[in-house]
């Protein structure tokens, strides 16, 4: 399961606005003395460190939140700077509309490109961000309607009622509320119902799909927003410079954003200011004392130097500065801030109550048919794990897949949760077509799943794993998040409701742990109810009872059978048989891809081809059939 190496925020589920309003208070102070304080050269890479903070903060949103690398982000940065200086210059346009204007333009391009983009992943994306830089860089050298080589002159320092703020420390104190603003904006987006789905999503996006969280959908939208930070990094650096040319899209510049997002802390808002500080001071550092130790030394040691540096990182606190400081802090208050306190001894069981769970009005009444499979195939090269499975599940009824190991149970499942395509056939949840498409469409239509291997979003609490379950019954968007306000009692409410359910199956006391730190049992259980919190009309289980004690067995039989008298249909794989047929209303037999049985757990039970598949015996032979009818036991 893939982690990113810090959680983005108190472990997505728990927020810290005391935390916050002291943070961000503490940067206001120190980001405003810095230039009274500071002589002006070191004010003047101030300057530089507060413009590349905003790229930074993009790219450190970008990478933290939607788990991708951009080797690009100096493209977008040239792309607002030069918009900006042909604006200003060319059409005289007032700098704040220019700025309006390039940002709006560099999303515009950022969406065009992430289209396509997006679709790439991991190093394949890296590479192609890189192709884009360099794409920028020949245009802008090839252009001569943008200077060429040369570039464009004369971006004016910015005037506001008639006064130009033309000094270092000027300049530096007008960028402060700029910066203060995007790390407010961008730690909005962290905290969001958006910022807790890609966490989820970076922790395991087959589970966050299955919750109804549309992955490619988030990643363009945060690919954007990085480029828009960018953008208005670009926007400063032009005004700052008063020239910009093509190389304000190149390669080290982007390795310098990359750099600065690494050494603060991916994901961590502060860190991309701190990152940016820290790489401007060494970058000017290294600058006077490279030509002294390696004398005729130009630009390229320095980024050797860069490189060394980053390589160092990675090895050595691949959290960056921020790791030093959760350390640090956790270290002074001797406890362990992620787990959020003592772990309680096991928790208690679900209430007893057994009456209806979950029922509401607008679920279809009993016996209506939510998931209907027809002439499912899939087929792996020779092997064909599933062959032309029909089945029909009615909300209100339990129905088991069973068969011996390999007989095709997960690959059904997984097709008909979206995981899979299938080679042939249809999967219909609740009248929407969904083989073939990805989970979340399945989700949207009112199914959802847990899964054999567990897929818990690691750096979540157990809160934060079943808030990102109510992601569809919320909706909160990026600019919604970033303005807050209107997401702010959507939040709380979510987060009610998930407490909610969180003690109805007895996990409330484990709300704020890690849910990776929790035995394997109750991490199914929280699989669940992160399942549950989506409110399904359809809830698919894979091998539920697996890893769980006798006792955790027999709670969460009972609180299957409390969905289904809600109204909630329920499809499981089981391996328990024993479970199954005590437990289910149907039971259908796969061999070897085949449906060989469908029918009540009587009638399942007696099956001659059922025991013959079980237990190798021929259904033509009644004695051997007799003897197995005697208990067949479990699978394994
Ligand atoms: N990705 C894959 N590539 C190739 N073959 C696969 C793949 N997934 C499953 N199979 C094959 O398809 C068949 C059915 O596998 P599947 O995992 O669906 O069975 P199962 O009933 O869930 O088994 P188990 O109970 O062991 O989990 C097996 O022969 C398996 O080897």
């Amino acid at each position: 399961m893939a982690r990113r190496a810090l959680p983005l925020t108190g472990a997505h589920g728990r927020r810290s606005r005391r935390g916050d309003v002291v943070g961000m208070s503490v940067l206001t102070v120190l980001l405003v003395a810095f230039p009274f304080l500071a002589p002006p050269s070191v004010t003047n890479v101030g300057v530089y460190a507060l413009i590349y903070a905003l790229a930074a903060l993009g790219l450190s949103l970008l990478m933290g939140l939607a788990g991708q690398v951009s080797l690009g982000q100096a493209g977008f940065f040239a792309i607002g700077a030069y918009t900006q200086a042909v604006l200003v210059t060319r059409y005289e346009t007032n700098p704040v509309l220019a700025s309006v204007a390039a940002v709006t333009v560099t999303m515009t391009v950022a969406l065009l490109v992430g289209l396509p983009l997006l679709r790439l992943r991991g190093h394949y994306l890296a590479l192609a961000t890189l192709g884009f830089g360099i794409i920028v860089t020949v245009l802008a050298t090839e252009s001569e309607f943008l200077g060429a080589t040369s570039g464009i002159f004369g971006v004016p320092k910015p005037q506001f009622n008639a006064r130009t703020y033309d000094s270092t420390t000027e300049y530096f104190l007008l960028l402060v509320p700029v910066v203060l603003l995007g790390l407010l904006l961008a730690r909005n987006v962290v905290e969001s119902r958006i910022g807790r789905a890609l966490g989820a999503v970076n922790d395991s996006e087959v589970a966050a799909e299955s919750l109804g969280v549309d992955t490619f959908r988030l990643r363009v939208q945060v690919f954007v927003l990085s480029a828009a930070f960018a953008s208005v990094a670009g926007t400063a650096f032009a005004h700052w410079l008063g020239v910009i040319n093509p190389n304000a899209a190149n390669f080290p510049l982007s390795v310098s954003f990359l750099l600065m997002a690494v050494l603060g802390g991916v994901g961590t808002v502060y860190g991309a200011v701190v990152g940016a500080f820290a790489v401007e001071g060494l970058d000017d550092g290294l600058r006077r004392l490279i030509p002294e130790l390696v004398p005729g030394a130009v630009g390229e040691v320095q980024l050797i130097g860069f490189g060394i540096l980053l390589t160092v990182i990675m090895i050595f606190l691949p959290g960056g500065l921020h790791q030093l400081w959760t350390t640090a802090r956790r270290r002074l208050s001797g406890s362990d801030l992620a787990a959020g306190g003592a772990p309680p001894d096991g928790g208690p069981a679900p209430a007893p109550d057994d009456g209806p769970l979950l029922a509401r009005e607008s679920r279809a009444p009993a016996g209506t048919p939510l998931l209907e499979v027809q002439g499912l195939t899939k087929r792996f090269g020779g092997v064909t794990a599933v062959d032309d499975l029909d089945l029909t599940v009615h909300a209100g009824e339990i129905v088991a897949l069973i068969g011996p190991n390999g007989a095709g149970k997960t690959t059904a499942f997984n097709m008909v949760s979206g995981a899979v395509v299938p080679t042939a056939g249809t999967v219909t949840v609740a009248g929407t077509r969904v083989e073939g498409r990805k989970p979340h469409v399945a989700a949207r239509a009112g199914a959802t799943r847990t899964f054999q291997n567990l897929q818990i979003f690691g750096s979540a609490t157990v809160l934060g794993n079943v808030m990102v379950g109510r992601h569809l019954r919320s909706r909160a968007g990026l600019v919604g998040a970033a303005l807050v306000l209107p997401a702010r009692r959507e939040e709380r409410a979510v987060e009610a409701s998930a407490r909610e359910l969180l003690d109805l199956l007895g996990l409330g006391p484990d709300a704020d742990r890690l849910a990776v730190d929790l035995p394997f049992g109750r991490q199914r259980l929280v699989e669940v109810a992160r399942a549950l919190a989506l409110e399904p009309d359809l809830l698919l289980l894979d091998e539920p009872m697996a890893g769980l004690s006798g006792a955790e067995r027999r709670d969460l039989a009972r609180l299957l059978r409390r969905l289904r008298a809600g109204g909630m249909a329920i499809v499981l794989v089981e391996h328990d048989v024993e479970a199954v047929l005590a437990l289910a209303d149907r039971v259908a037999v796969l061999e070897d891809g085949v449906r060989i049985a469908l029918g009540t757990p009587d009638q399942v039970r007696h099956d001659p081809a059922v025991i013959a598949a079980y237990l190798g015996v021929d259904p033509e032979d009644s004695t051997a059939v007799a003897v197995a009818e005697a208990g067949p036991g479990e699978a394994r």
